[in-house]
């Protein structure tokens, strides 16, 4: 289970996160949705140890981030929103890379490498530079990355963006299958359709705040004769901020 205890992140004067208050649980699937700026990839950098919050904690399994941060990050496979990474690598090479970091067995590490590249159509593609792949074949290659040690908490920073159809469907059912082997998988998406397919626990963020937590047969039963994008438009979008509205009237 993951606690996130009164989150604040500011950078300068920029407020990224407000107090954020959430439980995790495993065996689920929980999304963060918000619009640019809401503060999703600030909580997802800050599960991940890449940023510091300002004030509050972060818990992990009843282990508090800051003293156990190792052992912590050891359960995690992260892939970032930006796959422009180590580009002067082979893809085999920072497989190789991500092996070594969870000290993996080779066998494992073949195994494992078998089934993913097989189904990301990665096989072929494996001696080549990182630079010189797709978009999507980068985050492919992230992907890959993350999973390679089986970790108890996959953290996605929107995952399907650039990725083909056949590939988004893979990894869609690839992170159902790995929290229905009880393993936690966090993501976040601007894709609402995605949202609503995936998530078993959404929390959505506007300006940093959390002004929503739970599932979305939940959010969805709050207005029943509405779409999920017109709620979520109506919670989270312009037309919710008092001064959008005092500039059109
Ligand atoms: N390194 C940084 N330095 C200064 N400000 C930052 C930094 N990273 C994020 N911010 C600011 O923090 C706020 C939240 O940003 P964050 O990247 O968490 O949002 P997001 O919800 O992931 O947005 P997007 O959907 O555009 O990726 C924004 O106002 C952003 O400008």
């Amino acid at each position: 289970m993951i606690e996130l205890k009164e989150i604040s992140k500011e950078y300068g004067a920029t407020k990224a996160l407000s107090d954020v208050n959430l439980t995790i649980e495993e065996g689920k699937i929980f999304g963060f949705l918000g619009h640019n700026g809401a503060g999703k990839s600030t909580i997802i950098k800050s599960l991940v140890s890449i940023v510091d919050p300002t004030s509050g904690e972060i818990v992990v399994d009843q282990q508090k981030l800051t003293q156990h941060r190792l052992q912590i990050k050891e359960k995690i496979g992260y892939v970032p929103d930006t796959p422009d990474l180590f580009l002067q690598l082979t893809a085999a090479e920072y497989w190789d890379l991500m092996a070594a970091a969870f000290t993996l067995s080779d066998s494992q590490k073949e195994q494992r490498l078998k089934k993913y590249t097989e189904l990301f159509d990665m096989e072929e593609h494996q001696d080549e530079t990182i630079g010189s792949f797709s978009h999507g074949m980068r985050q492919k290659t992230m992907i890959i990355g993350a999973l390679l040690s089986n970790p108890a908490i996959w953290i996605l920073d929107e995952p399907i963006q650039g990725l083909d159809p056949q590939a988004a469907y893979d990894l869609k059912q690839m992170m159902r299958t790995h929290a229905d082997e009880g393993n936690t998988v966090i993501f976040s998406t601007h894709d609402l359709a995605t949202a609503q397919q995936l998530c078993d626990e959404l929390a959505i963020l506007k300006q940093g705040e959390l002004i929503y937590n739970g599932t979305v047969t939940e959010l969805l039963n709050q207005s029943p004769n509405e779409s999920l994008e017109s709620i979520y438009l109506k919670m989270a979008g312009r037309n919710s901020d008092s001064e959008a509205e005092e500039d059109d009237g």
